[in-house]
């Protein structure tokens, strides 16, 4: 990228989310995966300030500037290359400004993820992220801030590997075994779970919010959950569940969101669950039905959801385990205030497993490929081929 600097181009990114929101407003084309609350931060941001905490910028490699930010912790942080994008920010690749030296001498490269949106929905990120402090499928929070110049809110994170889309990616048939992908199942379902524990819902369940371990860490196949820009407490202060609402508004992605999302009903941790079994029925190489509408087309994409329940069951279901069946049922019946049962899902993937001989440890897909780490680093982070932060900040191509 010509002369400037990856984090600019979290600005510029930010910036012409925030126009065409304002455009929104204002009586233009609305994106529709935009959530109402999103909007309105967006207006109370522009007209909010924060002190500065922006350090300077330093020229590295060819034309590549890089920003130097400093979090709420006092420690600064280069930001790199952007390996995330999404509706209203950006996640960049980042490390210490200055490398601690071990004893022995050598800088300790540390590298972290560092997610910067305009939006002050990364305060609810902020919140479930300390909730959810401890459990195993989620990113520790390390560290956030303010940066007055860019006009960014960034929070610091452990830095993961692949999404399940680019891990999908990585494999060579470029779909998961059965035996992989019920075990992603298992680790999507436990984080989706832990969340619930901590009182949230996610409502943006799919599978590019969930995320393994780096492929050279020994986390490589562990299932992060991320993204909680629109996750909302779903408990009181006293941990009893809120009422239904009249209405829920547009919560979502229109592939994966629940038939009442559709119908603009209050969400709940069955809808949660719902989308987990669409995110699985393509895990597991099938095709949403609705997999070519445009997600503008909503009240199709709703049809076709409600027809995968009836006339097109059987195609719907053509690639799962005949066990996805009792699966759909059970969240299906489950209503509003209903505790999902999650014990009796992994039963039935274990059933699954046991019927298919899948062992817990057996390896992953791609640990079968000794290939699928260079790949995902050429694709998606060439920076990190090379020795662990070792390499100049370039910008890559990450897919969504
Ligand atoms: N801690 C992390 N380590 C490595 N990559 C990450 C990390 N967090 C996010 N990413 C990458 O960035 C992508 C976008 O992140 P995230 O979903 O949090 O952003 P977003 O702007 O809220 O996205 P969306 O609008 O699509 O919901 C993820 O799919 C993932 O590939």
């Amino acid at each position: 990228m010509p002369s400037c600097s990856a984090w600019s181009a979290t600005k510029r990114f930010c910036g012409q989310v925030r126009d065409s929101l304002l455009g929104a407003l204002r009586g233009d084309a609305v994106d529709d995966e935009v959530s109402e609350q999103n909007c309105s931060n967006v207006m109370t941001r522009a007209t909010t300030g924060a002190p500065s905490t922006v350090e300077g910028g330093t020229s590295v490699g060819r034309s590549q500037v890089i920003t130097v930010v400093k979090g709420n912790s006092g420690k600064r942080y280069k930001i790199l290359e952007v390996i995330g994008k999404g509706g209203f920010g950006m996640v960049h690749r980042g490390t210490l400004d200055i490398e601690e030296p071990l004893e022995s001498g050598f800088p300790r490269v540390e590298q972290f993820a560092i997610k910067a949106e305009q939006e002050s929905s990364i305060h609810l990120e902020i919140e479930v992220l300390t909730a959810t402090r401890g459990k195993i499928h989620f990113c520790q929070l390390l560290d956030s801030g303010f940066d007055d110049y860019c006009n960014v809110h960034y929070i610091v994170m452990n830095l993961l590997g692949p999404n399940l889309v680019q891990a999908r990616n990585c494999i060579c048939r470029r779909s998961f075994s059965l035996s992989t992908a019920i075990r992603i199942g298992i680790q999507t379902l436990h984080a989706i779970e832990e969340l619930h524990s901590v009182g949230f819902l996610s409502r943006d369940v799919k599978p590019s919010n969930f995320a393994l371990g780096r492929f050279s860490s020994e986390q490589r196949c562990r299932v992060f959950m991320l993204d909680f820009g629109i996750a909302r407490r779903y408990v009181d202060d006293g941990g009893d569940p809120l009422p239904q609402r009249d209405s829920g508004g547009w919560r979502g992605t229109s592939r994966y969101c629940s038939l009442r999302v559709h119908q603009k009903l209050d969400q709940s941790r069955r809808d949660d669950l719902e989308s987990w079994f669409y995110m699985m029925v393509e895990l597991l190489g099938g095709r949403l039905l609705w997999v070519y509408l445009r997600r503008t087309q909503k009240a199709e994409i709703a049809e076709m959801k409600a027809r995968a329940r009836d006339v097109h069951r059987k195609a719907f279901l053509e690639r799962c385990p005949k066990e996805f069946d009792v699966i759909l049922e059970a969240i299906d019946r489950w209503g509003f205030s209903s505790d999902p049962d999650y014990d009796g899902i992994y039963l039935v993937l274990t059933r699954v497993m046991q019927r298919q001989k899948i062992d817990f440890h057996d390896p992953y897909d791609w640990e079968l490929e000794s290939d699928a780490a260079l790949r995902f680093d050429r694709e998606h982070r060439a920076p990190l081929a090379a020795k662990d932060g070792g390499a100049p900040p370039s910008q890559s191509h990450v897919e969504q």
